[in-house]
């Protein structure tokens, strides 16, 4: 069966290749405000649930769609992409000498059920001074990141230590995609 990326993100195709899996890029465009009282766990959830559903809707029969969303949550607050430099400047300041959570959503859906898999990750953060911040915007890597950095670029500098996930922290969590795409069986087990 056909596999299908719902992502119009780069890393994330660079990281299901890693994994040696053929499938193609179908790029989908949902909705991504949050709702009110809705938690971190059910927004990530719900919005890599709805990049699938509606990849799968656009696709038709006979695909297999994988949907993912990662957020930031730094102190309880969901961080996405920032909206312009005052935003990424106020992200970049709550991630300064703390620990926030990555959280990424992995769905997917094919012809008779929808499954989803969310992996957290802790990320500790060096102490990050204004010039610091005000320079690592300019460099324009926060601009398209959840939490307005990256630990692949960059922003990799700042981080002390993680618990989690590295793939999952830059988009795509291999282990848990592999699993998943076993269960479907995409993957054979071995
Ligand atoms: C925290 C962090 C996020 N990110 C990225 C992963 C995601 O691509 C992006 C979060 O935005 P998303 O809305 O999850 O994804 P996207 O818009 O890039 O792609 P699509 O919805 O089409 O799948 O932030 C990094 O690349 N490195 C990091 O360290």
């Amino acid at each position: 069966m056909m596999l299908l990326l719902a992502s119009q993100s780069p890393r994330r195709a660079e990281l299901l290749k890693q994994i040696g899996i053929p499938f193609s890029q179908y790029p989908v465009d949902i909705d991504e405000a949050v709702l009110s009282h809705e938690t971190p766990d059910n927004y990530v959830r719900r919005m890599a649930q709805e990049k699938s559903s509606l990849g799968y809707k656009r696709a038709g029969a006979k695909k297999l769609v994988l949907g993912l969303d990662t957020i930031v949550v730094a102190d309880g607050n969901i961080l996405g992409k920032p909206k312009n430099k005052t935003d990424a400047l106020r992200m970049l300041s709550l991630l300064s000498d703390n620990t926030h959570q990555v959280l990424t959503a992995v769905t997917i859906t094919n012809y008779k059920q929808q499954k989803t898999v969310v992996v957290e990750t802790q990320v500790c953060f060096g102490p990050l001074s204004p010039q610091q911040i005000a320079w690592y915007w300019k460099t324009g890597e926060p601009q398209d990141k959840a939490g307005s950095y990256g630990i692949q670029g960059l922003g990799g500098q700042f981080v002390k230590h993680i618990n989690g996930s590295y793939s999952a922290v830059v988009g795509l969590p291999l282990y848990q995609t592999r699993l998943l795409l076993t269960e479907f069986g995409i993957i054979n087990e071995c």
